[in-house]
């Protein structure tokens, strides 16, 4: 178990990190998610020792690790640009860490190889040993690079952007295997991300960083669901959000009056998820707000529909299982409905209000 506590980190006036608190369970997957410049790196990098904080704890398994050099700390960092060796062999790579580790560093050559061999196999690079790392692709690095840290058997895995430089098909097959390498070898990871969909789809639990501050903990169904604070709902760029005030029971966004959630009389800001927005015809009696197309994405599995609204522009996602999708013109007028039961309302502090009709609430 690991557990940080008011870690805080200053680089000269820029406050990085505020006060994080957190414990991690073993064997947890833990994704971290936030704007850039929120502190993701930062956090990792207090924990893996390349940064001293100038306050707060960090506790591994009950022993005082802060004070520890990284290589002392029983963990290992994946990070974003492989930092791989380019004169070594793929092989090479991953028994470095094994021969030259601090503690009981692998002497045997037939121990090592096992060991190489078994890690390359969980990774998916078996055949490719004796290729140079200037000679495999982009994902097969990263691969190597995850495969040289966990050959060590860290107690836990830090990965910074894993993922970042993959394209979207090799980073969805490695967002699998490392849930099925956690799921083996039984170790917690720490994953930073700057995608949303990653950390929704990876984690056990999820901690959204903002300004430095750890705004949300909990497990991603919950923070797409119900995220605590305006800000939450902005970083995970699912939400369409809108500014406005209460009035006579509804929420006033620039004239349109939209149902509100239950006990929202404070509200200064609403949420609609994108997926939850369907485009009807203008005059449809069930238009909340009307709003002119802009242009459309396709995403695979579905289109995401781009609009001016009243103040601003909204996004309505659907998913393209059961039709095709609709086509509209540049300019055409729309309407906008949604169900008065998915839509989010926050105070003027930007924390939710919790309704009585929500999943799971008091
Ligand atoms: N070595 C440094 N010197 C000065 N300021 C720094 C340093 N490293 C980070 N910062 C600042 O600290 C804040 C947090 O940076 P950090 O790299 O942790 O953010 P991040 O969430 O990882 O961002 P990104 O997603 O862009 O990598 C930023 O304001 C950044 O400019």
């Amino acid at each position: 178990m690991m557990e940080l506590e008011g870690l805080t980190k200053f680089y000269g006036e820029t406050c990085a990190l505020r006060g994080v608190s957190l414990t991690i369970e073993d064997d947890e997957y833990l994704t971290l998610l936030g704007p850039s410049g929120s502190g993701k790196s930062t956090l990792l990098r207090l924990i893996a020792g390349l940064e001293q904080p100038d306050s707060g704890s960090i506790r591994l398994n009950g022993e005082d690790i802060a004070s520890l050099p990284p290589h002392r700390r029983g963990l290992g960092i994946v990070q974003q640009n492989y930092a791989l060796f380019p004169h070594m062999t793929v092989f090479e790579n991953v028994a470095f860490g094994l021969r030259w580790r601090e503690e009981n560093p692998v002497t045997e050559e037939a121990e090592i190889t096992k060991r190489v061999d078994a890690m390359l196999d969980l990774v998916g690079l078996s055949g490719f040993e004796n290729r140079g790392v200037g000679q495999i692709s982009g994902g097969q690095k990263q691969r190597v690079s995850l495969a040289r840290t966990l050959v060590t058997e860290p107690r836990v895995c830090l990965l910074d952007e894993p993922l970042g430089a993959l394209d979207a098909n090799l980073r969805e097959r490695m967002t699998l295997e490392l849930r099925r390498i956690r799921d083996t070898l039984g170790v917690t990871f720490m994953h930073v991300t700057g995608n949303e969909h990653e950390a929704l789809g990876m984690g056990d639990r999820m901690i959204v960083l903002d300004g430095g501050a750890a705004v949300m903990i909990a497990p991603p169904e919950q923070v797409f669901d119900r995220p605590q604070t305006v800000r939450v709902a902005q970083v995970l760029n699912a939400y369409n959000i809108l500014q406005g005030r209460v009035h006579e029971g509804r929420f006033d966004h620039a004239g349109s009056m939209l149902p509100l959630p239950p006990n929202s009389e404070g509200a200064m800001h609403y949420a609609i998820r994108f997926d939850a927005a369907t485009l009807v015809p203008p005059d449809d009696p069930t238009a909340l707000i009307r709003a002119t197309f802009i242009t459309s994405e396709f995403t695979g599995g579905g289109v995401t529909y781009f609009l001016r609204g009243p103040d601003g522009v909204f996004e309505v996602e659907r998913h393209l299982s059961r039709a095709d999708p609709q086509v509209y013109k540049g300019g055409q007028e729309l309407g906008i409905s949604w169900a008065a039961t998915d839509a989010l309302a926050f105070d003027s502090d930007g924390e939710l209000i919790v309704s009585s009709n929500m999943r799971g609430a008091a």
